[in-house]
């Protein structure tokens, strides 16, 4: 029997709307009533995550996660930048972790900007003022790109980790993308492969806990998802000439998922007056999951990057 309850759901109403709410669960079994989360436009539930300072906060970050996993995946990261008295915030993407959405599907990957813009108006209408900064990894770097685009002077930095810039030029020859977007057409959820988990990191501990985390997505990345990620590449290459917000790029030289040649590529090409891209030697892709060396360097990094700026 559907319990009606007043009071805030954690998400941006107060009321449920309706009793077909009261019961609403994650992918997981959980009722979305006792989670903190958002509602899309299109009436999804997005699981959200909040790191909240216990001093007032100076300032915003949302981190925007990758293809496949899920904000959680950032609590290390997100507790050191609580720890300077700033808010986090996150939320797990449609189709993604504990969100609505078929499994690494989306209709339009505009969907994904569209959401952050909404959790971010509704944090700016709690925390007026403060400056809000974006982290983004891999597929997220992409989001965090194309949202700081929409809004190029509501952002105080963008930091990038091993951003998703450009297409891997031994996997996303031209011949394979015409196949692909072809493919698109008649087969869309045929499975072009699924990500190496061995190219997610150095550490074999961090490769583990990506494999066993049952909130990962493990399955073949589809086609229609690929073409989606594909013309987001070239969306980001149009826009790269205009970019003049501070950014900060930090990418592994050894990256074999996203080609550290798209953030060289940003770093020479964007005009903004503050850039920074950090390289660090023989590093795979999660660089804040990688040697414990690499991780910390890639903490302070971030860390100073922000207080310098807040
Ligand atoms: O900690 C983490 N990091 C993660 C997983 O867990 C890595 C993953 C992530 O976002 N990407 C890695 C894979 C890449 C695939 O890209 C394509 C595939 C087919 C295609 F036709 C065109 C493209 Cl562009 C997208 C970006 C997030």
């Amino acid at each position: 029997m559907a319990v009606r309850k007043k009071g805030n759901s954690g998400g941006l109403g107060g009321e449920m709307p309706s009793e077909e709410c009261a019961d609403r669960v994650t992918p997981q079994g959980s009722l979305y009533r006792e989670l903190p989360h958002i509602i899309n436009t299109d009436g999804q539930y997005l699981f959200c995550r909040y790191w909240s300072p216990k001093t007032k906060p100076r300032a915003l970050v949302m981190i925007m996660h990758g293809a496949g996993e899920h904000s959680g995946r950032y609590n290390e990261l997100a507790e050191l930048i609580m720890n300077e008295s700033i808010f986090v915030f996150a939320h797990d993407h449609v189709g993604h972790g504990q969100s609505e959405g078929n499994r690494m599907v989306i209709s339009n990957f505009q969907v994904y900007i569209r959401d952050c813009l909404q959790h971010i108006d509704h944090m700016k209408e709690k925390y007026p003022g403060l400056n809000i900064f974006l982290i983004g990894h891999s597929m997220g770097g992409a989001i965090a790109i194309l949202t700081a685009n929409e809004r190029p002077n509501d952002f105080a930095g963008v930091m990038l980790i091993a951003p998703l810039i450009t297409l891997q030029p031994e996997t996303s020859t031209p011949t394979k993308v015409f196949l692909a977007r072809l493919l698109n057409y008649v087969l869309p959820n045929i499975g072009l492969g699924s990500i190496d988990p061995n190219f997610i990191s150095r550490s074999e501990e961090e490769v583990k806990n990506y494999i066993n985390d049952p909130l990962n997505y493990h399955g073949s990345v589809k086609v229609s998802f690929a073409v989606q990620l594909l013309n987001t590449v070239a969306r980001i290459e149009e826009i790269l000439p205009k970019i003049t917000w501070p950014f900060l790029l930090l990418h592994g030289e050894a990256d074999k998922l996203c080609d550290i040649n798209g953030s060289y590529h940003m770093y020479d090409t964007a005009p903004s007056k503050d850039r920074t891209l950090k390289v660090y030697t023989s590093a795979y892709h999660v660089l804040h999951k990688e040697l414990p060396q690499v991780t910390s360097e890639v903490f302070t990094e971030i860390q100073k990057w922000i207080v310098k700026r807040l």
